[in-house]
């Protein structure tokens, strides 16, 4: 269990994590999110001990954590870092055993994860011969080759196409399905929800938003609307309840107050002609990130 107990860090006289207390139980997938600055980055360094507190206390396991206990860690940075001279093989078995591995166990692991990832042929090309992508999936590797038990993801997918995307979903799920504690930052809404059982947002450096996700979902109370009609939908922005109408081509997606405001919706549009789809939708975790952290993810 990682537990984050009333966590603050100044800068000078400016305050990047403003008191933070977090659980994250062993085994679980977490979300860690906030705008841009929020102070996502300064924690995780927190936690692996590359920066010091200033008030508060971080353990694992009901042990103090930090930068002697790095080989509980595995950590993929937001800016990476590979040496682009070295050579993937050199480079991961290098940093394998910095954290204690064996360099024969580190060879083996490391050809059944180029393996995973489709690229067996990258043992021996230097960093700087792959694309942005593929090095990415190399620093992946990296942070986990020696088998942490808590795995510490700054923006894991950004840069990677779809494809690889998807291919790093499987190995995080399959981390977490061999019990690694994982905490992952990430400005993609869907990757959070897609993964995630519980998550914090933070927003200048405390939380606005914690806990189980679907329990969120239902604290937030407002529900979406999709409508697709052959008729105008424009006169719905005025009804009582629509907080937000956005358009789309032959339809509209409306923000309401609760679930009861969809059946006035209904028997109002009922007579004007055909509707096509009605359906009502859980919020997205984009909805409740731009609501609470008043920032644009568009
Ligand atoms: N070494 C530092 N010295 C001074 N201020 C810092 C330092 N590191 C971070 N900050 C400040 O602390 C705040 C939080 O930064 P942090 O990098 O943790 O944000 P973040 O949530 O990771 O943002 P992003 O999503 O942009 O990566 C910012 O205002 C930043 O300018």
């Amino acid at each position: 269990m990682l537990k984050i107990d009333n966590v603050t860090k100044r800068f000078g006289s400016h305050t990047a994590v403003d008191n933070l207390s977090l659980t994250i139980p062993k085994g679980e997938m977490f979300g860690f999110l906030g705008a841009n600055g929020a102070g996502k980055t300064t924690t995780f360094r927190m936690i692996l001990g590359l920066i010091d507190l200033t008030e508060g206390n971080i353990s694992w396991n009901d042990e103090p954590i930090g930068y002697d206990t790095s080989s509980l860690i595995g950590y993929l940075p937001e800016e990476r870092g590979l040496y682009p001279k070295m050579k993937v093989k050199e480079q991961i078995v290098y940093l394998a055993r910095l954290r204690g591995m064996d360099k024969k166990e580190a060879e083996k692991e490391l050809i059944e994860w180029l393996r995973k990832f489709n690229v067996p042929e990258y043992e021996n090309k230097r960093v700087e011969e792959l694309s942005k992508g593929n090095q990415q999936k190399i620093q992946f590797i990296a942070s986990v080759i020696h088998k942490p038990q808590l795995l510490i993801l700054d923006e894991p997918f950004s840069g990677l196409d779809p494809v690889n995307v998807e291919l790093l979903k499987k190995a995080v799920y399959e981390l977490k399905e061999q019990g690694t504690t994982i905490v992952f930052s990430s400005h993609r809404m869907e990757h959070v929800e897609e993964l995630c059982e519980s998550l914090c947002i933070i927003h200048k450096g405390s939380p606005i938003v914690q806990g189980r996700l679907n329990e969120i979902k239902r604290d937030f109370g407002k529900k979406n609307l999709m409508i697709k009609a052959d008729f105008e939908l424009k006169e719905l922005e005025m009804l009582p309840g629509v907080i937000k109408m956005k358009k789309l081509i032959g339809g509209a997606i409306l923000q309401i107050e609760n679930e009861n405001v969809s059946q006035d919706i209904l028997d109002f549009l009922k007579p004007k002609g055909f509707i096509r789809q009605f359906s009502l939708e859980e919020p997205s975790l984009n909805d409740i990130f731009i609501e609470k952290a008043g920032a644009s993810y568009e």
